[in-house]
């Protein structure tokens, strides 16, 4: 690479009034380095007055949170939040309102907005869908659901628009001017998904750039880490910043960039530059022992980035598991190895796919909320999913947005009257839903551990009692499907069903909910020989995101790890010991190591 400057994890720069970008390989101290940096900046910087503030972006909550936690006492001067969160409360909750009824032909209940969610086509948002388009003939409800939730808005010149990912469209014929009709259903109601923040943002901030120069004088330096993961709305939307005033630094690892299906690209990060940029690069790899530095360097072998390791005293060999049918004894082996290795600090297991970590979790095969959601035409399967959510959140140690998700369960019209599973007519203030929810986790809290074995209508039965005694009615379960479901399925299916959108502390988890983290020891679990074959024959710089998945994955580990895969013929079972990772096997004794 040309004109780049080499530095370490702890060293400041001193042209702090330049562009710049960051790129580092995994575990090198890219969010320590921004950490600093921003201190850096609050200290010397003499273009942040009293009123403005450091916007630091981040791909997660989960990030967010830890950056805060390493800001300390800085933390006052930085807004840090994810891209969405920023833009939500910096550019579409204020100036939504200008879109309205304009010739964009969006319409928003803007009062009604509260936050923005997940993208899950419900039954209603279909049939207000078909209502809408009159395009009742499209069947198959399984593929049109998995169609929808999977749209995304792509930048296409000057133009954005809806449009399906590729995978979704299986056959489907949906026209596409059907599908702003889509959103428009929810946007009746007040509810904006997270993709529609940026499509709004970056429409508004497009027609009314004078909003720019407000938000450049607001926020002088905007860091973002985890650029690699970018898309090209948010890219441009960054740029406009730069090109108003903002210093501009972004962070990445184009080897990481694992959210094509977002619409983020590699190539994004690596062409990514501004007027007069400086770029550095950071060698190291803090994190990991020895060999599994090795084996990060032979998948990326056709990068600029090779890295060092720092942590010389770690030198356990990478392992390999061939699984026979049987995931409960490769796991059992995984945990013999790392007792057998004195490794009794924290470990995840990773897996490409939800599936698998539901096979992993010993989860229900059955997509149980689904059925909740056919059994029922009172909308309870999103409130219930929403506590549950909240209460899953709450034991995760993550109170404040556990919260929210309850908030937002409770959801209520332009009138501020409740919405269904609760009766007609109940008026509610944003206040006092705040203060339901909070009582309401507390009692989740309080009594779930005890009731988890209970089946769901006595569960709904209390949560009725828990709103009656607070003035608050919802609608009773008495027959029909739904009272069948309710009897026979307990909470805990409910539970163990219901994946977070980030995890922090779940130890199974798939490699996109790892991203950022790091553990003792990491179990990669493969189900596909195209992934092992990958590992073999890497394609770092590939379109498709398949190497650098695998490359995220084991280099979330910092002592041991294990790559559990599917039978494998003599060939690739020699490739992978050539490559000198080590077989274990059920017997206890490392192959070739007794
Ligand atoms: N200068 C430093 N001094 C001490 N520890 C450091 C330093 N820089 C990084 N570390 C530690 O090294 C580990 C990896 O750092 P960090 O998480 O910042 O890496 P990263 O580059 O953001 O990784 P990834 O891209 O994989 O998310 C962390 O445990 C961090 O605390």
């Amino acid at each position: 690479m040309n004109n780049v400057i080499t530095i370490a994890s702890d060293e400041r720069i001193t042209d702090m009034y330049n562009h710049f970008k960051v790129i580092a390989g995994p575990g090198a101290g890219k969010t320590h380095w921004l950490v600093e940096h921003i201190k850096n900046v609050l200290q010397n910087a003499t273009t942040l007055h009293k009123t403005s503030r450091i916007a630091c972006i981040t791909y997660t909550t989960i990030g967010a949170e830890e950056i805060r936690k390493r800001l300390g006492g800085y933390q006052d001067k930085v807004e840090v939040s994810t891209i969405h969160s920023f833009l939500y409360t910096n550019v579409v909750k204020p100036y939504l309102y200008l879109l309205n009824d304009d010739e964009n032909g969006i319409s928003v209940d803007v009062k009604a907005m509260d936050g923005h969610s997940d993208n899950v086509a419900s039954k209603w948002a279909l049939r207000k869908w078909h209502e809408k388009a009159n395009n009742w003939h499209i069947g198959d409800s399984l593929k049109v659901k998995k169609y929808l939730e999977g749209l995304q808005w792509q930048l296409d010149g000057n133009n954005i628009a809806l449009r399906p990912r590729p995978e979704d469209k299986q056959g489907l014929k949906i026209r596409y001017s059907d599908l702003p009709l889509y959103k428009q259903a929810f946007w009746e109601r007040g509810i904006i998904h997270h993709e529609d923040v940026l499509y709004f943002s970056h429409t508004i901030l497009n027609k009314y750039p004078i909003i720019l120069s407000h938000l450049v004088g607001k926020y002088p330096f905007l860091f973002l880490d985890e650029f690699q993961d970018t898309n090209t709305i948010q890219v441009e939307i960054v740029k406009w910043f730069a090109n108003a005033g903002s210093i501009v630094g972004v962070i990445g690892d184009p080897a990481q960039s694992i959210y094509s299906f977002q619409g983020a690209s590699r190539e994004a990060f690596v062409n990514f530059t501004l007027p007069n940029q400086s770029t550095y690069v950071i060698e190291n790899n803090r994190r990991s022992g020895t060999r599994i530095v090795e084996l990060l360097n032979f998948l990326r072998d056709a990068d600029d980035v090779t890295q060092s390791t720092i942590r010389h005293n770690s030198v356990h060999e990478v392992y390999f598991l061939e699984e026979d049918g049987n995931p409960t004894q490769i796991v059992q082996c995984f945990h013999e190895l790392r007792r057998h290795l004195g490794m009794d600090s924290d470990y995840c297991i990773l897996a490409r796919k939800n599936e698998t970590v539901k096979l992993l979790r010993n989860s229900n095969s059955v997509d149980v909320w689904r059925v909740f959601e056919e059994a029922d035409s009172s909308e309870r399967e999103p409130f219930i999913r929403g506590i549950l959510t909240g209460y899953k959140l709450a034991m995760d140690n993550r109170q404040e947005l556990a919260i929210k998700e309850i908030v937002r369960a409770l959801r209520s019209n332009r009138d501020r009257m409740l919405r269904n599973p609760f009766k007609e007519n109940q008026l509610i203030s944003s206040l006092i839903k705040r203060s339901l929810a909070v009582d309401l986790l507390e009692y989740m809290v309080g009594e779930l551990n005890n009731l988890e074995d209970i089946v769901f209508t006595d569960f709904y039965e209390s949560l009725r009692q828990f709103f009656e005694v607070r003035n608050y009615g919802l609608k009773k379960i008495t027959s029909g499907k739904i009272k069948q479901f309710s009897d026979e399925t307990t909470l805990t299916v409910l539970l163990d069903n219901l994946t977070l959108p980030e995890e922090k502390s779940a130890n199974v988890r798939t490699i996109h909910k790892a991203k950022g983290a790091e553990f003792q020891s990491v179990l990669l679990y493969l189900t596909d020989l195209d992934d092992v074959k990958k590992l073999v024959k890497p394609d770092i710089d590939s379109k498709n995101d398949d190497t650098r998945l695998l490359y995220v994955a084991l280099s979330r580990a910092k002592d041991l790890l294990c790559i559990a895969c599917p039978p494998l013929d003599t060939q690739l079972r020699n490739k992978l010991r050539s490559m000198n990772l080590i077989q274990y096997t059920t017997d206890k004794a490392p192959v070739g190591t007794a």
